[in-house]
């Protein structure tokens, strides 16, 4: 199996309750929900993403196969325990399985993975991310947390609070509306105290 990876770096969690956390990102190519082209973006199943998860050509990006993507992410991780990598996209679960979560495993790093939900997560993932997308189907309705964008049409939150997650989050939807959507997340928090806010401390702190 070749593993198609658009770019893999290291910097802090960004968002979630890992917020502030060193990471090795590794984004994979590709997703079920969006072609990554902009002429696609208006007809998407999701609309708002604010990612290039397009080819390989991102900072060491590449077609890997398992040994050669394990040793890469050592590689770029260095020195230093508590190895911590998060696989993205895309949607990184259309391309991760057991021989690859083994490998990353048994080369010491605790595994998170963000994904829409709409593919069941295999085992061996640590830290189970669900950002789930108005319209879709959500069959992962278990992990660690859930983070949902707002504000989203079509998506009833109070539905979602009887799927077994550890944190409910909302997150900001970045957008040319941006400040309006971190209006109406702070007004959710406050309304509906089981929710906290995420917010991409990422962009705030000018990091990728
Ligand atoms: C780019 S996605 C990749 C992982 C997976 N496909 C997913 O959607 O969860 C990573 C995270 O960014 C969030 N995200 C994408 N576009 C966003 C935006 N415009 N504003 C805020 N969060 C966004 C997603 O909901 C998800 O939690
Ligand atoms: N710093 C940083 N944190 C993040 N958390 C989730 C991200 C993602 O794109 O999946 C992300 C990202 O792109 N950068
Ligand atoms: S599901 Fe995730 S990667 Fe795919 S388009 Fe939406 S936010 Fe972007
Ligand atoms: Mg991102």
């Amino acid at each position: 199996m070749s593993y198609s990876v658009k770019e893999m770096f290291v910097t802090l969690q960004g968002e979630g309750a890992q917020a502030g956390r060193r990471a090795l990102f590794v984004r994979f190519s590709g997703c079920n929900l969006w072609t990554g082209r902009e002429r696609h973006r208006a007809t998407a199943d999701c609309r708002f993403c604010d990612t290039d998860f397009v080819g390989t050509d991102g900072l060491n990006g590449g077609r890997y196969d398992c040994a050669e993507l394990v040793a890469n992410m050592v590689g770029l991780w260095g020195e230093g325990e508590s190895r911590f990598a998060v696989m993205t996209g895309g949607e990184p679960l259309l391309q991760i399985d057991a021989p690859l979560l083994k490998a990353v495993r048994d080369a010491g790093f605790e595994i998170a993975v963000e994904t829409n939900g709409t593919i069941a997560a295999p085992d061996g993932i640590d830290w189970i991310c669900v950002s789930p997308k108005a319209g879709t189907r959500i069959v992962q309705r278990s992990g660690n947390e859930l983070k949902l964008v707002w504000p989203q049409n079509g998506i009833d939150p109070d539905g979602l609070l009887d799927w077994r997650f550890d944190h409910f989050l909302i997150q900001p939807m970045d957008c040319v509306e941006g400040d309006a959507a971190r209006a109406a997340a702070i007004d959710f928090v406050m309304a509906n105290p089981r929710w906290r806010l995420s917010l991409q401390t990422h962009k705030l702190l000018g990091l990728p």
